[in-house]
């Protein structure tokens, strides 16, 4: 029974899944953790990626006014003919291209102003107005061909919300002869803005230097905290994150003007794009330890009925539906206690049940010169006499009682044999001669002293004991014979040593 509870047929077939099941687990964790640094990685480039965008078409855009800018200087500074109609016409057609531009202002050292489109001469600011009064108003003493953009205002004229950009002009000797600016309508900025979907849900807008918001409406509370962002946007473009927002920033920079276009993406979106491009490989894991689980459950069941049949057929010749492992397991236990019954019946007599004579004789030899082992050889005393009297059933009774007395001694170290018929040998092995003889001592008192159910029954034992020490087993063996024939002359009932 102990054997059918230790056999288990499935125990390396659930190593090995359990083991497959585990690298698994550990693979996808490390997996799962690396797609999601590179995940991270991928939308935070691709975030750069999207400011510099919306950073060159806004670019791109005020560089066609910069351009048309530097047309209209260079065609006043080679012609001079800053008053004439052509030249007003000329400028209109340069407004007319640069749909973004609502205004071309042109102010001449001898504070000669032009406006294109005119303004209207009986509106009121037309009386009072200066316009050295304008954002875009400066003079530069050194040639220069770097354009200026002034900080975001609101337009009195056009009421909306505009940037000017501005280019001095000389004549020759490079004196500063006026300025021509222009008048950018803003709401461009944030059609750009628009133009280009984001990767991840968020909010993108620029910051003048000063911390305004291009295209807003002046709102002085977002300043301060406006400037704070300006102050972390250290390199040309790059990204940080914003812990009072619990969101990320990522920025670039513009040449001219000196705005920072940024696009603002909270942690909780930034996550909820990564746990969606994570799903995939989450499905696939998942998938992976379903297929596993199932080819486990599929061998083991397919395992499991092969073993079944095995066992029945080894049992029935037939399947009885009985569990394999059961079934193999008692057969298996069958058989080994087959083998010791068979082993040991080899090895005993069948009527005392003593080792027999076989087995005596096999390791007899094996004490030979074991000065700390001894041999010794009892025969029963009288037992012709005994048969005759009582009967053979008796005297058999009488063997197999002696032989129950003497085992009652036997020990690891202590064995009895049968000899012959009616004579008992023990090895006493690693016992020296005196204890020895006190046990053999012992085994002819219980004897003599035992009881049968005739009363007239009594039987003794007379025997010898000797050390194999300077002997051969064989020596030793003929030995105590000697012994115990000095036994029985001596009046039987005693051992001699
Ligand atoms: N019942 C029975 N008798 C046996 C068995 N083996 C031997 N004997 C008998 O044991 C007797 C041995 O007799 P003897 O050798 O003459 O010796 P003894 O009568 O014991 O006399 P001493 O040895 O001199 O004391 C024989 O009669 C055998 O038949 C056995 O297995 N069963």
């Amino acid at each position: 029974m102990k054997l059918k509870k230790k056999v288990s047929f499935t125990k390396s077939l659930n190593i090995v899944f359990s083991s497959l099941l585990f690298t698994l687990i550990i693979a996808s964790g490390m997996i799962a953790y690396h797609q999601w640094i590179d995940i991270k990685y991928s939308c935070v480039s691709f975030s750069k990626k999207y400011v510099t965008v919306l950073a060159s078409i806004i670019n791109e855009k005020l560089a066609n006014s910069e351009t048309s800018l530097k047309l209209i200087t260079e065609t006043i500074r080679e012609h001079s003919e800053i008053s004439t109609r052509r030249f007003n016409k000329w400028l209109n057609t340069q407004l007319y291209i640069l749909p973004n531009v609502t205004g071309l202002n042109i102010l001449d050292a001898q504070q000669n102003y032009t406006r294109i489109p005119m303004l209207s001469e009986n509106s009121n600011f037309t009386k009072d107005f200066n316009p050295k009064s304008r954002p875009w108003y400066q003079m530069s003493t050194s040639y220069s061909e770097k354009t200026s953009f002034t900080q975001p205002y609101n337009d009195y004229i056009s009421t909306k919300r505009i940037v000017s950009v501005s280019l001095p002009f000389f004549e020759s000797g490079e004196i500063t002869n006026g300025i021509v600016a222009f008048d950018i309508d803003l709401s461009f900025v944030n059609q750009s803005l628009g133009s280009i979907a984001p990767p991840i849900q968020g909010n993108n807008f620029i910051l003048a230097e000063n911390g305004e918001q291009i295209t807003d409406k002046v709102n002085m509370t977002n300043i301060e905290k406006n400037l704070q962002l300006l102050t972390r946007a250290i390199w040309e473009s790059g990204s940080f994150f914003s812990q009072e927002d619990d969101a990320y920033y990522f920025y670039k920079k513009m040449d001219n003007p000196s705005w920072i276009v940024f696009y603002k993406v909270t942690r909780q979106n930034m996550n909820r794009v990564m746990i969606e491009m994570n799903t995939k490989i989450f499905y696939f894991i998942m998938l992976s330890i379903l297929i596993i689980c199932f080819a486990w459950w599929a061998i083991i069941s397919v395992m499991n009925t092969t073993l079944t049949n095995i066992a029945s057929s080894i049992r029935y010749g037939r399947f009885d539906g009985e569990d394999s492992s059961k079934i193999l397991a008692l057969e298996i236990e069958n058989n080994i206690s087959r083998i010791e019954d068979i082993s040991s019946k080899a090895s005993t007599d069948a009527l005392t049940g003593l080792l027999n004579r076989r087995v005596f004789d096999q390791q007899l030899e094996t004490f030979s010169y074991k000065s700390d082992s001894c041999l010794a050889l009892i025969d029963i005393d009288d037992f012709k006499s005994v048969n005759d009297k009582f009967g053979h059933t008796i005297g058999d009774l009488v063997l197999k009682t002696i032989a129950k007395l003497a085992r009652k001694y036997e020990t690891a170290n202590i064995k009895f044999y049968r000899y012959g018929g009616e004579e008992i040998a023990a090895i006493f092995d690693g016992i020296n001669i005196n204890s020895a003889n006190s046990i053999i001592e012992s085994l002819r008192i219980d004897i003599s002293e035992r009881k049968y159910r005739e009363s007239e029954l009594r039987t003794t034992v007379s025997g010898g004991i000797i050390t194999f020490d300077n002997k051969t087993g064989l020596e030793a063996l003929e030995l105590v014979d000697k012994l115990l024939y000095l036994a029985k002359e001596s009046g039987k009932n005693t051992i001699k040593r």
